[in-house]
């Protein structure tokens, strides 16, 4: 039985994917403090991403801003929870005053798997094939190296995309890796796609921790589950979106790397038919520092026409 007063309230979205990262947190918790995880509960939340799921909309059709966090968030600002978790690529650049992302998991693996069921990767697919996704990058991607592929929306959790595949609504998909990973269904992949090709979603593949602004008690109690090369990783990304977010709705890609002592940050923002691209890279100490320098670069080399072109 659950204690009245548990020692922390998770929320999370109640998908296969998100209660799995949900169960990674509580397991980390749990050890971290010696608690029994019967102290950590689990409270599921659904979000406006997750009730839209049956339109033909892409996530910018609904509107962005922390489409697949309001419920989650609004519970943690009330005191219903103390801990929301995120997939970090989720999150909106714009937090709700008065939340912060406190902890980062170590990152999963970034890069985006190709899947069919008929065949080996992208350049097989026959001409005209439809492409099941509704991420606008992972489209203009797939259609900066096949132009002829048909893009079809694909809504829904992992699992139910995976059986879209199966009942021939698109020949191929794209899903992250790191959901594959944490779901136990790596095996379905196809194919690991180059990040250069696909660079991933800014912040893809790491679990992102919540809590309220000022409240050292669970500051100190998430502390030891933070890691700090992905947190440091995550900033530069989100830092680099951010800057982005404020001028620009176009397909966007980041990539954190190390050199050195440094860390490396490459972006991308692309057209929507993926047929004009611009990518920047820069180097630094300073997470923050460095996805504005290449945020920055990225809007000037755009130039307004571009920006403005793509801009609703
Ligand atoms: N809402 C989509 C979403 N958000 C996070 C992940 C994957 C896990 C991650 O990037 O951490 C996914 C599914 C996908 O893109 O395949």
């Amino acid at each position: 039985m659950q204690s009245p007063t548990p020692f922390a309230r998770i929320g999370t979205r109640g998908s296969p994917l998100a209660l799995a990262q949900a169960k990674l947190v509580r397991e980390r918790l749990s050890l971290a403090h010696g608690v029994s995880k019967d102290q950590i509960a689990i409270d599921v939340f659904s979000t406006g991403g997750d009730r839209s799921q049956k339109e033909n909309t892409t996530l910018s059709d609904i509107g962005g801003k922390g489409v697949f966090t309001k419920e989650i968030d609004e519970a943690l600002l009330a005191g219903h929870i103390d801990i929301g978790v995120h997939s970090s690529k989720d999150v909106a650049t714009g937090l709700p005053p008065g939340m912060v992302l406190a902890a980062f998991l170590e990152r999963e693996d970034v890069r985006d798997a190709f899947i069919s069921v008929s065949v080996k990767g992208i350049d097989n697919l026959p001409d005209g094939a439809s492409f099941g996704t509704s991420s606008i990058r992972r489209a203009a991607q797939a259609l900066r190296l096949r132009p002829d592929l048909r893009i079809v929306p694909f809504r829904g959790n992992v699992q139910t995309r995976l059986q879209k595949l199966l009942d021939g609504v698109a020949d191929a998909t794209l899903l992250a890796l790191a959901g594959l990973n944490r779901l136990g269904e790596a095996h379905r992949a196809t194919a690991i796609v180059d990040t250069e090709k696909f660079m991933p979603a800014p912040a893809q593949g790491a679990i992102g921790i919540a809590i309220r602004q000022g409240d050292t008690r669970f500051a100190e109690i998430v502390a030891p589950l933070d890691h700090a090369p992905t947190h440091a990783a995550i900033t530069a990304e989100r830092t680099m979106l951010r800057v982005l977010d404020g001028s620009c709705r176009t397909p966007v890609g980041a990539l954190t790397g190390t050199a050195g002592d440094l860390l490396t940050l490459r972006g991308e923002i692309l057209s929507l038919d993926g047929q004009k691209s611009f990518s920047a890279q820069a180097e630094g100490a300073d997470p923050v520092a460095l996805g504005e320098t290449v945020g920055r670069d990225l809007l000037a080399q755009a130039g307004p026409d571009f920006l403005a072109g793509w801009s609703r």
